[in-house]
């Protein structure tokens, strides 16, 4: 049993005022109630609503960052919501790619992806990570379900080239998530489940052949089909610097028009991840954040606080 010390005198009179330790600990008490009731407006604005989040592979480089996105989503989970997790895995590819002895290089902020490259791309995504993270979750009750952008006609893809110093480049089997499928998704979320979905696309001009689909871009599709609330994207940095790697010119919000204007000036890594949020709010998400997975519980923070935290991508 718990009990909690009554601190009236039997006089009536309050004792504590001048007790400094029973003082610090009202004070400690007030603070964590201030936390969780700065949750209920998001809690009410979300209550129902399906939440992208993209789980990218510089995010979950410990076993205690795979725990804590695991205990967030879940949590969203219980709180009401509906989470969507899609996620990536570029340096696990990449560690396996090169156990393999085989070569990869990325152009434009996309792995040139040859047949050989693809067979790993698909181990790794839905044989391995998606695995993992169906698991993690599933630690808290069979909750999460893992699905490929494969299954059930999920996504439809196309191959793309991409753009270097003014050059037209052959990515490979890389591709653009052209066609949602939904279905699948929310059979899964109407069931109370968690979908957990790896970023591959059968092509649509190749029936039988997978793409290699970019893991945010994947989510900002995603997010667009299922008219989610919100598109979250966890990465390795604390958001978007408008003059990277200055470190004083992190941004906390920026509207679609004035990422346009940024776009092509970012470096690599972060032209998909950008032009995902773009093409998420273009789609009619209302708000697309990138936060810093390295943060333990960064969802939580992102989701449920006033201030959030990265940068958070708004319509205008
Ligand atoms: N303007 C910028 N703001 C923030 N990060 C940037 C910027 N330009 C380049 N970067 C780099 O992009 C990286 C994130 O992209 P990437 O490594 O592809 O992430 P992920 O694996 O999470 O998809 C950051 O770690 C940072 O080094
Ligand atoms: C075409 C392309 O580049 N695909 C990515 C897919 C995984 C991914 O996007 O993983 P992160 O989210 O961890 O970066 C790749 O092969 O690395």
């Amino acid at each position: 049993m718990t009990t909690v010390t009554d601190d009236t005198a039997t006089d009536g009179t309050d004792t504590d005022d001048t007790d400094t330790g029973e003082a610090a600990e009202r004070a400690a008490a007030a603070d964590k109630a201030a936390t969780l009731i700065e949750s209920l407006p998001w809690l009410k604005t979300f209550h129902d609503r399906i939440i992208v989040v993209k789980f990218g592979g510089n995010a979950m480089v410990s076993e205690d960052l795979q725990r804590t996105f695991a205990e967030d989503i879940v949590y969203l989970r219980y709180a009401g919501l509906r989470p969507v997790v899609v996620h990536g895995g570029g340096p696990q590819i990449s560690a396996m790619l090169d156990r393999l002895g085989i070569e990869s290089e990325f152009r434009g902020g996309f792995r040139v992806t040859t047949p050989e490259a693809m067979d790993v791309v698909r181990m790794v995504l839905t044989g391995q990570i998606n695995r993992d993270i169906v698991s993690n979750i599933n630690k808290h009750g069979p909750l999460a379900a893992g699905l490929s952008g494969e299954d059930a006609g999920l996504f439809q893809g196309r191959k793309r080239g991409a753009v270097v110093d003014g050059a037209e480049v052959d990515l490979g089997l890389v591709g653009d998530v052209i066609g949602v499928n939904p279905e699948g998704v929310l059979a899964q979320l109407d069931a109370g489940r968690i979908p957990v979905v790896s970023s591959i696309a059968p092509d649509i001009d190749d029936p039988g052949q997978a793409l290699n689909v970019n893991a945010d871009a994947a989510a900002a599709a995603l997010a667009v089909a299922l008219g989610a609330a919100k598109l979250v994207i966890l990465t390795d940095v604390a958001g978007l610097y408008s003059d990277w790697p200055n470190r004083d010119s992190l941004l906390s919000k920026i509207t679609a028009p004035e990422l346009r204007e940024l776009l092509p000036s970012l470096e690599s890594g972060m032209i998909p991840k950008m032009a995902a949020c773009l093409d998420a709010v273009d789609g009619g998400v209302p708000k697309a954040a990138i936060i810093d997975g390295r943060v333990a519980h960064s969802i939580l923070l992102e989701v449920f606080t006033q201030s959030g935290i990265g940068t958070e991508v708004v319509p205008a």
